[in-house]
């Protein structure tokens, strides 16, 4: 088997955000997780659960109050961590993105990110127009403004300023919400083909649909914990803790278990929609034999 290098060690991450004496949030306990390069992983988890939070340590953006982060190895806490270089390599993508578009041109946007780290203006260039090419943004809109674009154009240039710093971790809280199904569909299925060329995603997603289908692993917090950690074959196995998490099933899966409730055997509790549908189609066939 091939060996995988462990990319990101988190390890006992407390944060507690203090608005106010009285009002403290210990919004992380002792969050443990370690990524390996290349993994897709899902974030899941009920809203107010951690999971913005605990993405916003991964980059530095905010300081876990007790705990550590190590990026290939070595602490990001240690005195002198170069924290703009991990910026370079571990992109995070907020929700609502677009909300940060800020230049007078599309290209312009893209290529500030690069220019920033130091490029000259041409390199900074051909690595925004081969992020924007990524994202499906077509020359025309190039020297236009971001703000006359359609919110999901706008979204996709704010992702290209990230892809265009040809990060090696890419980190996006909840990419898709509000996006119609045929750019959601897009965005995600370039993210699959970023993690075949080598970069490891981390997703957080509110969309067990989309969890189920396109990542690896999934990790599901509640109430600022870890309380599984699996496959989504691993993690959707267990309808109850799903529930206690305060979680939907995948549709197909929630399928497949009320078959099981019915007495109906079924062989493979599977997250593939066409496996599960075959299963299904195959069941009311025998049963109409
Ligand atoms: N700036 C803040 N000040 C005070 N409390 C905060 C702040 N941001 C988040 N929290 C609290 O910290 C906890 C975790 O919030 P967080 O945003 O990380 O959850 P989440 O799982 O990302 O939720 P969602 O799915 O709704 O985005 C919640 O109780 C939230 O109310």
């Amino acid at each position: 088997m091939e060996e995988t290098v462990v990319l990101i060690e988190v390890e006992k991450l407390n944060y507690t955000y203090a608005s106010s004496e009285k009002e403290k949030v210990h919004a992380l306990k002792d969050v443990s997780l370690n990524i390996r390069q290349g993994e897709f992983v899902a974030l899941v988890g009920s809203s107010g659960s951690g999971k913005s939070t605990f993405v916003r340590h991964l980059n530095g953006l905010i300081k876990a109050d007790s705990g550590d982060i190590r990026f290939q190895g070595e602490s990001i806490y240690q005195k002198k961590y170069p924290i703009s270089k991990l910026r370079q390599k571990v992109g995070l993508v907020f929700q609502y993105p677009e909300h940060q578009l800020f230049s007078r041109s599309v290209l312009a946007d893209v290529a500030f990110g690069p220019r920033n780290m130091g490029d000259s203006k041409e390199e900074a260039e051909n690595k925004a127009k081969a992020a924007l090419e990524k994202v499906g943004i077509g020359e025309e809109l190039f020297e236009g403004s971001p703000y006359e674009l359609s919110g999901g154009q706008m979204r996709r240039v704010a992702i290209a300023g990230i892809l265009a710093m040809e990060p090696e971790v890419l980190v996006l809280d909840e990419p898709t919400a509000g996006l119609d199904p045929y750019v959601r569909n897009q965005l995600l299925n370039l993210l699959k083909k970023m993690q075949k060329s080598g970069v490891t995603i981390l997703l957080v997603s509110h969309s067990m649909e989309e969890v189920a289908n396109y990542a690896d692993r999934v990790v599901v917090f509640n109430s600022g914990r870890i309380c599984m950690d699996g496959s989504p074959e691993e993690v959707f196995a267990d309808k109850e803790k799903i529930r206690k998490a305060g979680l939907e099933m995948p549709q197909v899966m929630e399928a497949l278990w009320q078959l099981k409730e019915q007495g109906i055997p079924v062989h493979e509790f599977t997250c593939n929609e066409k496996t599960a549908i075959c299963q299904i189609v195959d069941i009311i066939k025998k049963k109409e034999a």
